[in-house]
């Protein structure tokens, strides 16, 4: 589904990522892992177009475009969705508001949330007119995944989803992702700390260490001496 090659960023001087390669592969959801601080967010920013890449491709496929020469507002068209880290709710509009934020990128006679996202999230449907930041946790995360699926994506990638999330939620959270993923064949990439999670959703792992990718594989290979080597602290 996307293939980057040869991917580097940069902070003003500041080398970020090195010549990242990484595979998604289609209809599987692989899971981003690394320390604190080793470029996991700036890798996701810069396939959505949120950083500028100094160099290298992240070819998406099957639609055969270069995220790098698209403009941040093509992703959504080409089917890309986004929960970004810290879930980005806007507080003070409604629930029904937030989501429709991503409606305009469709066509006019399709902007209309559909009812699958409210039986997915059946507590969006209940504080429908309750304003965001109204929500607990849990709830925005929720919202923040249902305003993701809004434009119908066949990429969803999540930053985090259950960072500062109770643990019943993270749960719920975790098979709503399974089921996206493996019911409603959506391609998932998303970045996950937690290794039990990470085990429970993903099929693929691929580790960073301090802007190199170090690792990649089949979830059942993230052994202990890589779990030692790359992610324990
Ligand atoms: N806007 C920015 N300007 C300058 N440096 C940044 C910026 N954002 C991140 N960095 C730096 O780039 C490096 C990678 O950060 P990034 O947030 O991508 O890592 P991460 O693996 O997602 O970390 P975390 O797990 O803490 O979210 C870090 O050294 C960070 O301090």
């Amino acid at each position: 589904m996307i293939s980057i090659q040869g991917l580097n960023q940069f902070y003003g001087e500041s080398h970020t990522l090195w010549d990242i390669d990484m595979q998604i592969p289609e209809g599987q959801c692989t899971v981003l892992m690394g320390r604190n601080g080793v470029g996991k967010t700036t890798l996701l920013q810069c396939i959505m177009g949120h950083q500028k890449v100094a160099s290298g491709s992240i070819q998406l496929n099957p639609v055969n475009k270069d995220l790098v020469k698209t403009s941040v507002e093509q992703r959504p068209r080409l089917g890309v969705g986004y929960v970004p880290q810290g879930r980005q709710i806007f507080p003070l509009l409604t629930v029904e508001e937030n989501l429709q934020i991503g409606l305009p990128v469709l066509p006019r006679g399709q902007r209309k949330i559909p009812d699958y996202i409210f039986e997915l999230f059946p507590v969006l449907a209940d504080m429908m007119h309750r304003r965001g930041g109204d929500l607990s946790g849990g709830q925005q995360q929720q919202l923040a995944i249902g305003r993701a699926l809004v434009v119908d994506p066949k990429l969803l990638i999540l930053d985090e989803p259950t960072e500062g999330i109770q643990p019943n939620v993270v749960q719920e959270i975790g098979d709503i992702i399974r089921k996206l993923n493996r019911e409603m064949g959506l391609t998932v990439l998303l970045v996950e700390q937690k290794l039990p999670f990470a085990r429970k959703v993903g099929d693929r792992f691929c580790i960073l260490d301090r802007g190199r990718k170090v690792a990649e594989g089949a979830m059942d290979g993230l052994d202990d001496t890589l779990i030692k080597q790359y992610l324990t602290v």
